[in-house]
């Protein structure tokens, strides 16, 4: 009997599209970035007048963003202090918010590479007389919680009296109200606040060895790669240029983020 030969028709396995390949970067939502951001830090990070994030930080992300093709970026307000563990813990794809990148904090979060380096400033009202650091002795300074100004200045102005805030807007609205001598906040956030409740800049300490960058939780080196070339491409063609002289007209440019230094 001639042995029929089944048809031998290719049977190719149709393995279904593992999560993996239609969501290389291990977002929470595929093509969609939930990114933690800031209020009440312009011109970095702000909601403007409708409500709507905007500002360096968060314009440079966006672009960024599109370049690895993700479309919708949502960004949600939130206390500095609550962004890294958030971001470490799975409920944000991403931390954007003027956050320096520092040892201690890459023990909790992975960053890309910087973006942004300048100075921790002080600002005060015209009435303390402080016009420097060494005349925080005895004065109270307010922080926001969890950041570089906090640290440093446990660390540099024992003398200090400092006050713990949630954010910017609460420890402005002190200073305001007489309840604080000074705040230590960025310094184009500082710039941002003495324009408008005429207040006064005091000193500058350079935080260059912290430039910020993006937070992204550990274990994600795809999303960190793409990130990180995204963020080069976005230096190498001048958008990162335009930005910072579109929000930070008159302030010193990093030389290390313009296209020749790619
Ligand atoms: N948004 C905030 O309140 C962040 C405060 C503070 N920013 C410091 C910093 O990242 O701001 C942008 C640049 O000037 C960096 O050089 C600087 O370390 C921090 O990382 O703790």
């Amino acid at each position: 009997a001639v042995a029929l030969i089944a048809s031998a028709s290719i049977v190719t396995l149709s393995i279904p599209a593992s999560a993996a390949d239609n969501n290389p970067y291990g977002l929470i939502e595929p093509g969609h970035m939930r990114v933690a951001s800031l209020g009440d830090a312009k011109p970095y990070t702000f909601t403007d007048a409708a409500g709507n994030f905007t500002g360096f930080d968060i314009e440079f992300f966006t672009n960024v963003a599109h370049r690895l093709g993700i479309k919708q970026v949502d960004f949600i307000g939130q206390d500095f202090s609550g962004i890294l563990p958030a971001v470490a813990n799975g409920q944000y794809d991403a931390g954007v918010a003027a956050i320096g990148i520092t040892p201690e904090r890459a023990k909790t979060v992975d960053f890309t590479t910087g973006y942004l380096a300048g100075y921790l400033s002080v600002l005060t009202r015209s009435d303390t007389g402080i016009k420097s650091v060494d005349a925080l002795a005895k004065r109270r300074l307010g922080v926001v919680q969890g950041t570089l100004q906090e640290s440093y200045a446990v660390k540099h102005f024992p003398q200090t009296d400092l006050v713990r805030f949630p954010d910017n807007n609460a420890a402005i609205s002190s200073l305001n109200n007489g309840t604080l001598d000074a705040v230590f906040l960025d310094y184009e956030a500082a710039k941002s606040y003495a324009d408008r409740f005429k207040l006064v800049h005091a000193a500058d300490i350079p935080s260059f060895d912290a430039p910020a960058g993006i937070a992204i939780a550990k274990q994600k080196p795809q999303l960190k790669a793409a990130l990180d070339k995204a963020i080069k491409e976005a230096m190498q063609d001048g958008t990162w240029k335009r930005l910072y002289e579109k929000w930070f007209p008159g302030s010193p440019m990093p030389k290390q983020y313009l296209p020749d230094a790619q």
